[in-house]
């Protein structure tokens, strides 16, 4: 020993070391696994986010189970979530093993996106040059352009609306039915390439949507002036490359050369039926008057002697409605949306529908990755065929973003003032060299960008669609609420509401809470989230070793009983200051779920925006740029990465309106304490009047109730902290925009085929996002006679 300080600093280490924190995993609660394989069996279902809840009810907030050697530690404490996220960038990495699968849908050379990567260098990078993207001002610039797209899917579905051969939600339609036909036919034989050709794949057009101007990538590209090949000639030549008959392919060889839309494809299979009829009638001027309002719609099946599931479609539209896959139909609009407000991309451009089924199949093959050991060399061996599918779609995906990563360097470097998530890619630079990415690492970062902008928003509108179709009480409510404003089509008159507009999202408290309590039990991104511990780290009561996944599990935190009262009751009313006062059910929710409570009426709704404001979250994403050490989920964020935190709390510290943690039913919470969020006053934007949380100190149903860091936000559909979700204002707006233009014009009833709600529910899947496997068939009813769901355009703000 040379010096004091020496001797000193040498006891110190020997006291850390005696002291030093020993790992619990052995004391964190969870199922029992088998030898070698731990609980691999248990959580390859399809719905393994339903697994997780189940033993999150079963072993409380903090619990593991593996995945053969590997350990995973699920939270749904909502103290112990909060920190886990929030902490700073160093801490805790999202793991790769959770989410390297979903490189496949944005790159065929298995280069991690931000979204996938361990390195946070590269994390930062892009979202620091993105979070511009979202800012307040650029929700504002992406509204006309998501209610121009919800107006085109509102048209689309109106059996009387004047034919449109541009609405390519339209066609959509008409292909929909012709699968359900080809389904209960059983024909697809001898007819099968009939249907690749003329059906399935019928000729698509990715129109306009109702846009007059060109995009700058249209002009950019110029193909369909014959100059070069645009982004749907490139899908083209790389399905054909790969043998695959693409609905994007044929999209082009229909739209022919100067990419104007071409004729609607009169149906010839002989099998249409009413199906056919109205779809010629809808996309065909020349037979509109042949066919006559609804009257093809109502016209059984002629001829087909296999009326199964149109014959459930036919006695809908019997009724005056249709039946749409709007899981489908959604997925396409909001591409669309996407594509065009933060891409600058029309959707004539664009090969929407190839994007969105490549996405679907690739998703789906991800998924299965994540939970099949070694199932890419399984599948070589006994499936090359599927193998050979899911490499082409990953190809054409690949190719599309490469053909977005050229237009943005052709479109040459922009001013920071010119803040277009293509703009503020084109900036991205690495952050080792300080060189602009080159194609090789841009094109990851696009394709992660496009895969979270749309598979996310498009089914939060399909769940509440079918939360609201399982529930026609609370549907009503929404309307009534739609209609005080003006923005539903009343019973009987031609007159169509008037248009939405960014303030009246704000002024719909009931369609938020319906929103809110919808992700809450159906959070799109149910099992994102997922964390890699790198150094000792203390998780609630225990300290994990490094090589564990933590993962802050989003269904179970929103759906289990130590957070939720009641948890799998649909009660929208939770998230409002003063709930309605209770009416009996309808008869007719007596035919949806049994546990899920229908939601009384709505009478006479005050219109009041309640509490958190999404703009919150627009302006975090402005201010914090996803920078080192900055806190985009406020106080959650703080903490430091390379110390233990410190223990998150005990249950005795539970927020208010938090239910106590336990694994017991007999400790349920009560229902929470709902306030007005603080957030509503800090609003840059309109608010968009959501009760949900999000990051800010939002106190709603679900928010952080105490407000203060850890204290227990027990609803984050966005996720939370430095990672949380930077396109949720985005996100937001455009579910509500189409939630309101939708129920504004129509009613919405599940198709029988779908076998009721329970049914719909046991085949949610995760893939990315939780989804109906198979699509969700629901009967929409115009509202006012066809005519108020119709001329959708009418009645201006
Ligand atoms: C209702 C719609 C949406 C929901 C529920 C949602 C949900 C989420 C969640 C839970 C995460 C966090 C994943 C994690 O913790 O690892 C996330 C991340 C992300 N989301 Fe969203 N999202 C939605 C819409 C959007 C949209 C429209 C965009 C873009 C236009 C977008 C862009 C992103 C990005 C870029 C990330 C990654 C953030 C990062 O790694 O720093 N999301 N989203």
């Amino acid at each position: 020993m040379t010096s004091t300080w020496e001797e000193l600093g040498f006891y110190g280490q020997l006291a850390s070391t005696l002291v030093a924190p020993k790992y619990d995993l052995d004391r964190v609660p969870g199922p029992r696994g088998q030898f070698a394989l731990g609980n691999i069996t248990a959580v390859m279902r399809p719905d393994y986010h339903v697994q997780m809840l189940e033993w999150a009810n079963e072993f409380g907030g903090v619990f593991k189970f593996s995945l053969g050697f590997q350990w995973v530690v699920v939270v749904s404490d909502p103290r112990v979530a909060v920190q886990v996220l929030g902490r700073g960038p160093d801490s805790i990495p999202r793991k790769c093993i959770g989410y390297k699968f979903f490189d496949l849908a944005t790159n065929a050379s298995g280069a991690h996106s931000f979204f996938t990567t361990s390195d946070e260098g590269q994390w930062a990078a892009v979202r620091k040059a993105a979070a511009a993207a979202f800012s307040s001002a650029n929700v504002r610039k992406a509204f006309p352009i998501a209610l121009r797209h919800s107006l085109t899917v509102a048209d689309s579905l109106d059996p009387s609306a004047p034919p449109d051969p541009n609405n390519p939600y339209a066609l959509l339609l008409h292909e929909h039915k012709h699968r359900a036909n080809d389904h209960a036919n059983g024909h697809a034989n001898g007819h099968a390439n009939g249907h690749a050709n003329g059906h399935e794949r019928q000729p698509q057009q990715e129109s306009s949507a109702g846009s007059s101007s060109r995009g700058l990538f249209g002009r950019l590209f110029g193909s369909r002036r014959g100059k070069a090949p645009s982004l749907t000639d490139g899908a083209a030549a790389t399905a054909a490359a790969g043998g695959a008959v693409t609905a994007a392919a044929d999209a082009d060889a229909a739209a022919g050369p100067n990419g104007a839309a071409a004729p609607p494809v009169p149906c010839t299979c002989g099998n249409c039926g009413d199906s056919g009829a109205r779809a010629a009638a809808k996309l065909s001027p020349s037979s509109d008057a042949a066919a006559g309002p609804a009257s093809a719609a109502t016209t059984p099946t002629a001829g087909s002697g296999a009326p199964d599931v149109d014959a459930d479609a036919n006695a809908n539209a019997a009724g005056g409605g249709v039946v749409v896959d709007i899981q489908e139909h959604l997925e396409l609009s909001l591409l669309h949306v996407f594509m065009e407000a933060l891409f600058d991309v029309r959707p004539e451009d664009f090969p929407g529908r190839q994007v969105a089924a490549d996405m679907n199949t690739v998703l789906e093959e991800a998924n299965e990755r994540l939970k099949v050991p070694l199932r890419k060399v399984a599948m070589a061996v006994a499936q090359p065929r599927a193998q050979a599918q899911v490499r082409a779609a990953q190809r054409r995906l690949a190719d599309v973003y490469g053909r977005l990563y050229d237009e943005i360097r052709a479109r040459g470097p922009q001013p920071d003032s010119v803040t277009d998530l293509w703009a503020c890619l084109g900036r991205v630079r690495n952050p080792k060299t300080g060189e602009l990415l080159g194609r090789e690492a841009l094109v990851p970062e696009i394709g992660a960008l496009v895969m979270a902008g749309f598979d996310t928003s498009s089914h939060s509108v399909a769940w509440v669609l079918f939360a609201l179709a399982a529930h026609p009480g609370a549907q009503e409510a929404v309307r009534r609420e739609l209609a005080a404003r003006g923005l539903a089509a009343e019973s009987g008159s031609p007159k169509p509401p008037r248009e939405v507009t960014l303030d009246d999202l704000s002024q719909l408290p009931y369609l938020n809470a319906v929103i809110d309590e919808t992700m809450r039990m159906f959070p799109v991104a149910a099992t994102a989230s997922v964390r890699e511990v790198t150094q000792p780290t203390r998780v609630g009561d225990y300290v994990i070793p490094p090589g564990v996944i933590v993962w802050p599990m989003l269904y179970a935190l929103h759906n289990s009983r130590h957070n939720w009262d009641q948890p799998d009751k649909f009660m929208p009313e939770r998230w409002l200051a003063t709930p309605p006062p209770p009416t009996p059910p309808p008869a007719a929710a007596a035919a949806g779920r049994a546990d899920m409570a229908a939601a009384p009426p709505l009478p006479d709704m005050q219109v009041a925006s309640t509490a958190a404001d999404v703009a919150a979250t627009a302006a975090l994403a402005e201010g914090a740029e996803g920078g080192k050490g900055k806190g985009e989920g406020g106080a959650a964020a703080s903490g430091v990465a390379a110390e233990l935190p410190e223990a998150p709390g005990t249950p005795a510290a539970a927020a208010p309106g938090a239910a106590p943690l336990s694994p017991t039913p007999s400790r349920r919470s009560t229902a929470p304490t709902l306030q007005p969020s603080p957030a509503a006053a800090a609003a840059t934007l309109p608010s968009l009047g959501s009760t949900r949380s999000g990051d800010a100190a939002a106190s709603g149903g679900g928010g952080d109730a105490a407000g203060g860091a850890g204290a227990g936000k027990r609803f984050m559909p966005f996720s939370d902290g430095m990672k949380s979700c930077l396109g949720q204002a985005m996100g937001l707006m455009e579910v509500r925009t189409m939630l309101a233009v939708l129920l504004g014009r129509y009613r919405f009833a599940l198709d029988p085929a779908m076998g009721g709600p329970g049914a719909v529910e046991r085949s949610m899947i995760m893939s990315l996002t939780l989804k109906i496997k198979g699509g969700l068939r629901l009967v929409a009813t115009p509202l006012g006679g066809a005519a108020g769901a119709g001329g959708a355009r009418g009645g201006g703000a």
